[in-house]
């Protein structure tokens, strides 16, 4: 299969890549099932890189259908060693404004239907999460932005994201209860996502994209699909310049991450009572450690 250290996850807005050459598209079945979409793998600049739409590319998944577990398996069957997550995001802070970016440090889960997991069924692993985020990698995420020095877009490095199960927005009392907790942004895809790849041993960091103020300012109309349609957009635009630019940054200098040695010591079942079937299903995450 071809290989790609670099994947790319596209959320709301972002459904390709239009500088990615030599594409080919690749579907991938996984021991967890079919990912979103077919991942394209190509070049950017040179580099070779995976993308993958999250919500498939003609967006007919709601967050609560993601097949997280597929789509990161599926980078790690690529070869995947640093996921950069692009993602639609409400501000919860003034400070915040639509178009800006924001490259989360910490993340609070407000979802209820997702599984966040690799493991169970026979093998118990507890990955350490308190830095849910790759500090090397959102560092080199922040200096592409910083470099390209966008009009008008300001970057906010670190912040709490929290991530809530959706589809429907949040109440104005919910939205008012996540700023209390002194939140920065709300999503509805990161979180799981954030989890099962530091369990693969991937380093993953987060762009996200600022579309609206959720419900809680009283000067802004409160979000609706149709009222961001048009940041979504300019949003993708400016993602594809940064993430462009972070692959040139990444491929130059590859950082070795804590997330990848997650595993080292979280794998609480004894490896030789653990069943070949699992040993099967979990095989790519579990190579290193069964030599
Ligand atoms: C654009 S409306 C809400 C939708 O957008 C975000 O998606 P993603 O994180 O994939 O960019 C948010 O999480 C919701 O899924
Ligand atoms: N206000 C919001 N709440 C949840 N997810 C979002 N994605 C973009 N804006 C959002």
């Amino acid at each position: 299969m071809t290989q790609a250290k670099i994947g790319i996850i596209g959320g709301s807005g972002l459904y390709q890549m239009d500088a990615l050459k030599d594409r080919q598209e690749i579907q991938i079945d996984t021991p967890f099932g079919r990912p979103s979409d077919a991942y394209i793998v190509g070049t950017l600049e040179g580099t070779p890189v995976a993308f993958l739409a999250r919500h498939g590319r003609n967006h007919h998944l709601i967050p609560s259908e993601l097949p997280f577990r597929a789509n990161i398996y599926g980078m790690k069957q690529l070869g995947v060693e640093y996921i950069i997550s692009a993602s639609a995001v409400g501000s919860l802070k003034g400070e915040i404004k639509p178009l800006d970016m924001v490259i989360p440090d910490q993340f609070i889960d407000r979802t209820s239907q997702r599984i966040s997991t690799f493991f169970g069924s026979g093998i118990v692993a507890h990955i350490g999460f308190g830095h849910p985020v790759c500090n090397k990698l959102a560092a080199i995420l922040g200096d592409a932005v910083q470099s390209l020095a966008l009009p008008d877009i300001n970057l906010h490095r670190g912040g709490t994201y929290v991530c809530m199960e959706g589809p429907a927005f949040s109440t104005i009392a919910e939205s008012n209860l996540y700023r209390s907790w002194d939140a920065s942004i709300i999503g509805m895809t990161n979180l799981p996502e954030a989890k099962l790849a530091r369990e693969a041993e991937i380093a993953y960091a987060t762009l996200g994209l600022v579309t609206d103020y959720d419900c809680w300012h009283r000067d802004h109309d409160h979000v609706t699909v149709e009222m961001i349609i048009d940041n979504l957009h300019r949003n993708a635009i400016n993602a594809q310049k940064v993430i462009l630019e972070t692959v040139k940054q990444l491929s130059q200098n590859p950082p070795i991450s804590e997330a990848h040695y997650a595993l080292k010591y979280a794998i609480l079942t004894p490896l030789d009572k653990i069943s070949p079937e699992i040993k099967e299903n979990l095989a790519i995450l579990l190579e290193k450690y069964l030599k």
